[in-house]
Parts: C-alpha cells; sequence; structure tokens
C-alpha cells in the first residue's frame, strides 16, 4: 500500500501553526497530537485548533486523541474533517461501536495501544480498522527515545494483517528518526510518525523525503 509519513506538529512552534505546517508540504498527512492531561500527563490542543489547521494546511489530518472518553468526544474529530481519527483501546469503552461511528461520519479508524497493551485481544477486531497505531514511546510527549522492544508487536500486527488478508495500515508513533525508521519498516510498520526528527532539521521537507527514502528501502518497496 505504499509508505506514507505523518509529521507530528506536537514539537512545532505552536504561535506559527501556519508557517509550521508550510515547511511540510512534501507529507501525506499531518499528524496532530491531542492530549486532555488525564489520559496523559499533557495537555495540547482540541477541536478548535484542529479546524483551524484544517484550513491552514491543505493535507489530510490524522488526529492521535490520547484523551478520557473517546466514545464521547472522538465523532466529533470525523465530523470536523479529520481524515483519521484515532482513539486509545485503553480509553475506549466500545471501540468497535465508536470504529463504526467515525466511519460513518467519513474518517477512517485507527487504534492506538500504549507499549505495556498487548495486541492479541484486538487481532479479532483488525476488519473494523483502517489503522493500528502502536505507540513506540509512552504516550504524552515528543523528544523520546523509540523503544525497540515494540518490533516485535509490529512483526506480530503486520503478520495477522496479512494473513487476514486486510489492508489496514500499521502505524508507529515515537521516537522515529534516520537511525530507527528502518527498522521499523522491516518489522512491517508502513506509517511513520515523526515529531522531533522532522521539525529539528533545517529544511523539514528534506527530512520527511530522507525518511521515506529510508523506510522504503528496509521494506523492498
Ligand atoms: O503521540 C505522540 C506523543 O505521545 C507524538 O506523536 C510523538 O511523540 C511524536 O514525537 P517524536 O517524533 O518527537 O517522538
Ligand atoms: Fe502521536
Amino acid at each position: 500500500m505504499g509508505i506514507l509519513i505523518s509529521p507530528s506538529i506536537l514539537n512545532s512552534d505552536f504561535a506559527d501553526l501556519r508557517g509550521e505546517l508550510a515547511k511540510i508540504a512534501g507529507a501525506d498527512y499531518v499528524h496532530v497530537d491531542v492530549m486532555d492531561n488525564h489520559f496523559v500527563p499533557n495537555l495540547t490542543l482540541g477541536l478548535p485548533v484542529v479546524e483551524a489547521i484544517r484550513g491552514a494546511s491543505p493535507l489530510p489530518l490524522d488526529a492521535h486523541l490520547m484523551i478520557e472518553q473517546p466514545d464521547r468526544w472522538a465523532p466529533a474529530y470525523a465530523e470536523a474533517g479529520c481524515a483519521s481519527v484515532t482513539f486509545h483501546a485503553e480509553a475506549a469503552a466500545a471501540p468497535v461501536r465508536l470504529a463504526r461511528e467515525l466511519r460513518a461520519a467519513g474518517a477512517k479508524a485507527g487504534i492506538a495501544l500504549r507499549p505495556a497493551t498487548a495486541i492479541e485481544p484486538y487481532l479479532d477486531l483488525l476488519a473494523e480498522f483502517d489503522m493500528v497505531l502502536l505507540m513506540t514511546v509512552e504516550p504524552g510527549f515528543g523528544g523520546q527515545a523509540f523503544l525497540d522492544a515494540m518490533l516485535p508487536k509490529i512483526s506480530r500486527t503486520r503478520q495477522a494483517v496479512e494473513s487476514a488478508g486486510l489492508e489496514v495500515r500499521v502505524q508507529v508513533d515515537g521516537g522515529i528518526s534516520r537511525e530507527t525508521i528502518g527498522r521499523a519498516a522491516e518489522a512491517g510498520a508502513d506509517v511513520f510518525v515523526a515529531g522531533s526528527a522532522v521539525y529539528k532539521a533545517d529544511d523539514a521537507d528534506a527530512e520527511i523525503q530522507a525518511l521515506r527514502g529510508l523506510a522504503e528501502q528496509a521494506c523492498g518497496s
């Protein structure tokens, strides 16, 4: 299905979001980290800012909701025009019902797992989702080190997707850089969130293309 790069704006300059969005024109998505200070110990932005980002960038939005009660709040992100809405398995009361609501509202539905959450209970539900987001750091902050211990989970997820004949994307989020993207791609990830790596680079778009090249090389596409 091809490699997708979804830069996270978490560590960009929030005082100049329009300028920061313009730097990543060569990306496939804009990854927007919504944190509520309950599910994770950090507070970022919510629906009004997501709506403003949607108006300021032609790229599709990839919303990563690190919030409690996604069953109650997530559909509004689909209705606001996010192309993809991902909620955490640990916070959702009824993940299948919520995924169906997101799809009915016209968004792709994603389910995210913290590093310590096993993928196995969700494998029989894969057809309900367009994407599985495997966190490769503890959610809450950008700039953390990639957890190599997540590589077997990425492989098991990819194997399950393939053996079920599904077209579910496997997204990795946290610590993705030129140093780590190849290992994640080799394990089977095909959507890569990169925050610090992209926004710390002198040329964000060139960094996106470098990351894309390394991922393609690693998975032989
Ligand atoms: O969901 C996240 C944190 O919870 C961010 O998307 C992620 O950390 C991206 O930043 P970086 O590439 O710097 O790790
Ligand atoms: Fe994220």
